[in-house]
């Protein structure tokens, strides 16, 4: 069930659904900052939940807020999507992120040393337990996560009784800052000077998802590795080298 071709089904199944229903229903963007720093990986969803940072706290206050309106009123319909480290862009080249300013995200960052806008990549943290040690997340292809949402709706909207549930669209697969430099490297034949620096506060050492759930009850799982995800994040960068700005007076 993939995104290109499934999106009239799900607008189907949508226009199926009463309005009432339908507006008693939502897809609640969360976060795997949710899973703060986990005591043991794969997180599970019912894994218990914690924030690093203030930004992991709007994500546990508003899950929180999901699932006491549901309770309250038991006809609606809530999914939380955990998204782990969404990355990469479409495979054409012409939709990605640009943050503005300087970004805050590995990816974007890597995508503006390569493009030459930034002379390194600032890498936090080398003391992490873990094989390279730098710290390990768990990225997925954005196209991925697209998809993902489209599986939520469509148990949402096939599911009265659904109440509130959280589901990981994250790969599995977990993979150091130094991996995906190595693979972002690869994939656009440019060198990434690094620049070894303290850690960040408010990262954990390591998460990645156990996608089980998602797989059993959502009938999805991601389909890209992490070379997919940094040809495509480079393919935008390529032809996009300052995003949606023309030049390099607005960045
Ligand atoms: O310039 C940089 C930026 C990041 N990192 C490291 O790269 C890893 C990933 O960082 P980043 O891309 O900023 O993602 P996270 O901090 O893991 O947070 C992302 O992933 C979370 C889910 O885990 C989401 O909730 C957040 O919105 C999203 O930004 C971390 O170890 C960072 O320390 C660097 O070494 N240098």
């Amino acid at each position: 069930m993939y995104y290109e071709n499934n999106v009239a089904g799900t607008m189907n199944l949508y226009s199926a659904m009463t309005s009432t229903a339908a507006r008693r229903s939502i897809v609640f963007s969360s976060s795997a900052t949710v899973y703060g720093q986990p005591e043991k990986t794969p997180c599970v969803e019912d894994s218990k939940l914690s924030a690093l940072n203030p930004y992991g706290t709007t994500k546990l206050v508003l899950e929180n807020y999901f699932r006491q309106v549901q309770a309250a009123d038991p006809e609606m319909r809530v999914i939380l999507l955990r998204y782990f480290n969404p990355i990469g862009a479409h495979r054409s080249g012409d939709i990605g992120e640009d943050p503005r300013g300087i970004p805050n995200n590995l990816l974007p960052y890597i995508q503006q040393v390569a493009v030459g806008r930034r002379p390194e990549l600032n890498v936090y943290g080398v003391d992490y337990p873990t094989r390279d040690g730098t710290a390990i997340r768990d990225y997925i292809h954005v196209v991925d996560l697209a998809d993902g949402h489209i599986a939520a709706l469509e148990k949402l909207f096939a599911t009265p009784d659904i109440g509130c549930v959280a589901y990981n669209l994250g790969t599995g697969c977990g993979t150091t800052v130094l991996e995906v430099v190595k693979a972002f490297e690869e994939a656009s034949g440019k060198k990434i000077p690094i620049k070894i620096c303290p850690r960040r506060p408010g990262d954990c050492t390591e998460v990645y998802a156990s996608t089980d759930k998602a797989k059993k009850e959502l009938g999805w799982s991601a389909r890209f590795g992490i070379e997919d995800m940094c040809r495509d994040q480079w393919n935008w960068a390529k032809k996009n080298p300052y995003g949606y700005s023309a030049n390099a007076e607005q960045n």
